[in-house]
């Protein structure tokens, strides 16, 4: 039972009993995770003060120029990962390929694999904007005692036993599903402690906020225009905004907070859209539909979605239920 104020340690240990595996595993999977998150707090927020703004010099497999701190928060969560010997393999934006984690006696007993977004909203880095880091994790599908295999990540997102975030911003908050509804815990940096903020977190079933990079607009399917059109004029008695941070994580945590919907489209820059299925579209698509909301590609729920490679891209429409099903709407009327 969530209580305010509740320290996330405590909340982990008086919810384990909710989670059918529950072994104490998962638990420590994502203690560990609340312990990288404060490390790389600790980077973000002194960032300007030490060398650690701008670029690392290196291109990831994205093609991306990847920002120092996409490293630093990287290395930040996959050394926490390894040194607790919890998971049997993680999946990154950052690393071409996954890695492969041995247990205790070399035995891949582990039962997890986490897939992440070390630093979400690099863009945003270098000008003081919230940033993010996203996880989800699954429970692997080879049998134990082998090493890890492609097909342990290249999971339908329904099968995600756990998905998160957290947003570096204001405050700092990790927000996370297990599958038994959204809790948001905000981290008291005197103390170093997370506390349950925003317990049983939900999606408003409508709302007035679009958040899309309208500088792509001339490049849209039909659908999306004209979806962002009835956004902008015909909505009816209710004034839209058009609100849009540039970082996944901050864009979707305020419209499940205010009602909105984020969309990053395909375009005829981008084929299949920006954002990638494994770490950042799943993870967000699970803790949308736990708080009530929706997640889609335009047509069908990314949940539901097959995943081919680790680094795929698909079209992302997610949020408040009814918007994300009248984009949709627009979408269907335009083929
Ligand atoms: O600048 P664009 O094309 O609008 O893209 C912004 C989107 O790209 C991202 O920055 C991609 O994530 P990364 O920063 O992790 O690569 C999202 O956070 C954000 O929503
Ligand atoms: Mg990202
Ligand atoms: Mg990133």
């Amino acid at each position: 039972m969530a209580r305010k104020n509740q320290t996330l340690g405590e909340f982990i240990i008086e919810n384990q009993s909710e989670f059918k595996y529950s072994s104490g595993e998962l638990s420590r999977l994502i203690n560990a995770i609340r312990l990288a998150a404060k490390v790389v707090n600790h980077q973000v927020n002194k960032a300007g003060l030490v060398d650690i703004l701008g670029e690392a010099g290196d291109t990831n497999i994205q093609g991306e120029d990847q920002q120092k701190l996409d490293v630093i928060a990287n290395e930040a969560f996959i050394k926490t990962l390894k040194n607790r010997e919890i998971v049997c393999g993680i999946g990154s934006e950052e690393n071409d390929d996954f890695i492969t984690v041995e247990g205790h006696n070399d035995d891949h007993k582990n039962k997890y694999v986490i897939l992440m977004d070390p630093l979400d909203g690099s863009s945003n880095i270098d000008v003081n904007v919230s940033v993010g880091t996203i996880f989800s994790i699954y429970r692997r599908v080879t049998p134990s005692g082998s090493p890890v295999t492609i097909e342990d990540f290249l999971q339908p997102g329904r099968n995600q036993v756990a998905a998160g975030y957290i947003i570096y911003g204001t405050s700092t908050m990790l927000v996370y599903t297990t599958g038994h509804g959204v809790n948001g815990f905000t981290l008291n940096p005197a103390i170093g402690t997370f506390y349950l903020s925003h317990p049983n977190m939900k999606f408003p079933e409508e709302g007035s906020i679009y958040s899309v990079n309208e500088g792509n607009y001339t490049h849209f399917p039909q659908g999306v225009k004209n979806y962002i059109k009835y956004c902008q004029e015909e909505s009816g008695n209710r004034p839209y905004t058009s609100r849009y941070i540039g970082s996944l994580v901050s864009d979707i945590h305020r419209n499940m907070i205010k009602g909105g919907i984020y969309m990053y489209p395909k375009s005829s820059l981008n084929a299949k859209g920006k954002l990638r299925l494994l770490y950042e579209c799943n993870p967000m698509a699970f803790i949308t539909e736990q708080a009530g909301g929706k997640a889609s590609d335009g047509y069908t729920s990314i949940l539901d979605l097959q995943p081919k490679e680790l680094h795929e891209r698909v079209p992302f429409f997610c949020g408040s239920k009814k918007m994300v099903e009248k984009a949709e709407d627009f979408m269907a009327k335009s083929l």
